[in-house]
């Protein structure tokens, strides 16, 4: 089986280095394509997968094309691929918004996954959502989860609403996470740490809260009660949340970045 991966960027090349890693995959038959010279140096001195420039010189090779460049590149791609694929090829896209009716539009292919990744793939800790078009076989599917999970988890969804609905969670939350750490670490100076105890301050505190979460099966609330004694500190922060309804505005945080995942896929310029 042969995997190419376009785009090589923040996602692309994730995935590539976790099949790779993984062992499912030998590293000849990970082909990594971008458009971008920087990109394809990066990838030449990594030597871990050949690159290419061209997609002629790949996609008809590959088994299973992963796309995961930015999506107002999908219809220029997709316009050039179409005319180099079989259709037996899978197509992979973790592309925010762009819809698997766009995709076999635009490519011809029929047996499409689109999956949402997130960030901390790199680390082996990814959370992938993805759901199937039906011409993709149950043998084929148990094979793409395979690939997924070698960043993390995977989870099959309902269909695709819930990837547009998970962008908004596990897609784009990280950025909700350091959002909030960004302020915790903004406080933490004004109050005359330095920038280095900060961090430590701050970045402890995260891993020490997730760490209970995941080895219990209490509620983040049972959890901030745990913390937070009668008149006590927390309680003065938790009030001060809930008097600014902070937790009502990262819920319509959350659902900003679903509606978007939502027009980015009726955009005319993806079709
Ligand atoms: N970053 C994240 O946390 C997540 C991203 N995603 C999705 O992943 C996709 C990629 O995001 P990310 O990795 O952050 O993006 P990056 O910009 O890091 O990577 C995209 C790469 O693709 C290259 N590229 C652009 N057009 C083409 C083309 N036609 N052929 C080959 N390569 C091309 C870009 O080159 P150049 O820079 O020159 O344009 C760039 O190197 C997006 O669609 C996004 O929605 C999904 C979940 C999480
Ligand atoms: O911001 C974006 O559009 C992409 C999708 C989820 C995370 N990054």
């Amino acid at each position: 089986m042969k995997v190419l991966v376009i785009g090589a960027g923040n996602m692309g090349l994730t995935y590539a280095k976790g099949m790779s890693k993984s062992k499912l995959l030998k590293k000849e038959n990970i082909m990594v394509l971008d458009t971008s010279e920087e990109k394809l140096d990066e990838v030449d001195q990594m030597s871990d997968f050949d690159a290419y420039r061209n997609l002629e010189d790949c996609v008809p090779q590959a088994d299973i094309i992963f796309i995961a460049v930015k999506p107002y590149h999908a219809e220029d791609l997709f316009r050039k691929i179409n005319k180099l694929v079989t259709g037996d090829q899978l197509l992979i896209s973790i592309m925010a918004g762009i819809t698997i009716k766009t995709i076999k539009d635009t490519t011809g292919l029929t047996k499409i996954i689109r999956a949402m990744p997130n960030l901390p793939a790199q680390v082996g800790k990814g959370l992938t959502s993805y759901v199937a078009s039906p011409e993709v076989s149950r043998i084929e599917l148990l094979a793409i989860e395979s690939l997924l999970d070698t960043t993390g988890k995977s989870i099959l969804v309902k269909d695709e609403n819930f990837i547009d609905a998970s962008t908004g969670i596990s897609g784009s939350g990280p950025a909700y996470v350091f959002y909030f750490m960004q302020s915790m670490m903004e406080a933490a100076l004004q109050m005359g740490f330095s920038p280095n105890v900060s961090k430590v301050l701050v970045a402890q505190t995260f891993t020490g809260a997730i760490e209970l979460f995941n080895q219990n099966t209490l509620s983040p609330n049972s959890w901030m009660e745990k913390v937070a004694s009668k008149g006590g500190t927390t309680r003065a922060a938790l009030n001060s949340m809930e008097d600014n309804n902070v937790g009502e505005l990262i819920k319509e945080a959350a659902f900003a970045a679903f509606d978007r995942a939502v027009e980015l896929g009726k955009e005319k310029q993806h079709v």
